[in-house]
């Protein structure tokens, strides 16, 4: 049976999942955005079957709506679609990296034909906008799912049918538990990359060298901080308080990290990042969403027809066999950098010694 899917914000997120969600022909999408030039451009490329003209008449058609806009234009639009008249039930959901906020706002909604259900894919981009839209996005990414009290769980397993295309693992958290671990595992880490960057900026006033000299490690740990200023801001605005808790437990953190430097005192350094290398290794999954595997290999790789078979035939001919492959725009002025994942220490030393002989550039995870 058709349905019809409304998707408000065609930006990163919400283009991706239009362009995901149209794989299924079961599916008519109508789009809007408040930036005429992505919904043009969603239209051209056929990641919706229409535009909206009205979004109150494209709300009463839709069964399915999306909001893909930021958490406070979410919150905001929430409130309009509150006083829609709708004559059947219809599924409400967001993308918001915050959830608390959200879930606040859905709590007082009034009309009785909206199930709202808090979403937030756990993959994403430092790049903005439409163009950046990709409809692998969320492929093996955590999706989290929190929905309102009041919704029915069938709505639930309605809302994870329709979103099958775009192949994430769906898990149901309360808002204020998303909130807490995002904080720690997303949001935190964009204030330490942004402020990392602004310490070699600083630097840089006296040391001219310091932009030719950020390597792999600047550049891996930093890449975040090149994400949309405006986006970041309003998710550490909406979860202000956890990021004013981690700050001050990170302080703290430093301070003692400090007098480990100060006084000498090696052995405890050393045993401060063994245990963060072991936590960290243990992360280790070749999934998206979470950090990668130990046993990873970061090849570049060329934008042309064939690239990653070459690759692929390489490894083969060495009989390494490759767990999981993935392309990757992790590192400025690079096309294109290919993730592999293979099952051993011994076969990342053997891919590294044999890609570098074809020629090829690459860096180990570890
Ligand atoms: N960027 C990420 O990595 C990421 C990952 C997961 C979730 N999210 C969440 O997804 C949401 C969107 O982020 P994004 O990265 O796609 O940003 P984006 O800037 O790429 O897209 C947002 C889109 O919303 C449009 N928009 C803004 N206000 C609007 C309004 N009132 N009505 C209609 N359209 C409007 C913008 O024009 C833009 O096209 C945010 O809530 C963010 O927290 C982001
Ligand atoms: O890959 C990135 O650039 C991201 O920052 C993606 C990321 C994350 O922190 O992992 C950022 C915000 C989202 O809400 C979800 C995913």
């Amino acid at each position: 049976m058709k349905r019809t899917i409304f998707i408000i914000g065609l930006g990163l997120i919400g283009g991706s999942l239009a362009k995901s969600l149209k794989n299924d022909s079961n599916n008519y999408i109508i789009g809007f955005d408040s930036d005429m030039r992505s919904v043009e451009l969603a239209r051209n490329n056929n990641f919706i079957d229409a535009s909206c003209e009205d979004i109150t008449v494209s709300a009463q058609e839709a069964d399915i709506i999306i909001l893909g806009t930021p958490i406070s234009e979410t919150i905001t639009i929430l409130g309009k679609l509150n006083k829609v008249s709708y004559d059947h039930e219809v599924i409400v959901t967001d993308v918001s990296s915050v959830k608390t906020p959200v879930m606040n706002k859905a709590k007082m909604i009034t009309n009785k034909n909206i199930n709202f259900i808090g979403g937030h894919p756990m993959a994403g981009s430092h790049k903005r906008g439409i163009t950046a839209a990709k409809e692998h996005l969320f492929e093996n990414a955590i999706y989290v799912l929190s929905p309102a009290e009041s919704c029915r769980s069938h709505f639930v397993d309605e809302l994870e049918e329709v979103l099958r295309t775009v192949k994430s693992n769906f898990i149901v958290l309360p808002a204020e538990d998303h909130d807490e671990m995002t904080g720690v595992i997303s949001h935190f880490p964009h204030l330490i990359a942004s402020s990392l960057v602004h310490q070699a900026r600083k630097w840089q006033h006296t040391h001219a060298y310091i932009p030719k000299l950020a390597a792999g490690g600047f550049r891996d740990i930093t890449r975040i901080a090149s994400s949309n200023p405006d986006l970041w801001q309003d998710i550490f605005y909406h979860n202000r308080s956890k990021m004013s808790q981690l700050l001050g437990d990170w302080i703290a953190e430093m301070n003692e990290l400090k007098d480990l430097i100060d006084y000498n005192n090696r052995h405890e350094l050393t045993a401060y990042l063994r245990q963060a290398k072991e936590y960290r290794d243990g992360l280790g999954t070749s999934k998206k969403g979470a950090i990668p595997a130990f046993y990873d290999l970061y090849v570049d790789i060329r934008d042309q027809p064939g690239a990653i078979s070459s690759v692929a035939n390489i490894l083969a001919s060495a009989e390494v066999s490759i767990k999981n492959l993935q392309i990757l725009e992790i590192r400025e002025g690079i096309t294109g950098v290919l993730r592999l994942s293979v099952p051993s220490k011994d076969e990342q030393q053997k891919s590294r010694i044999v890609l570098e002989k074809s020629g090829y550039e690459l860096m180990l995870a570890e």
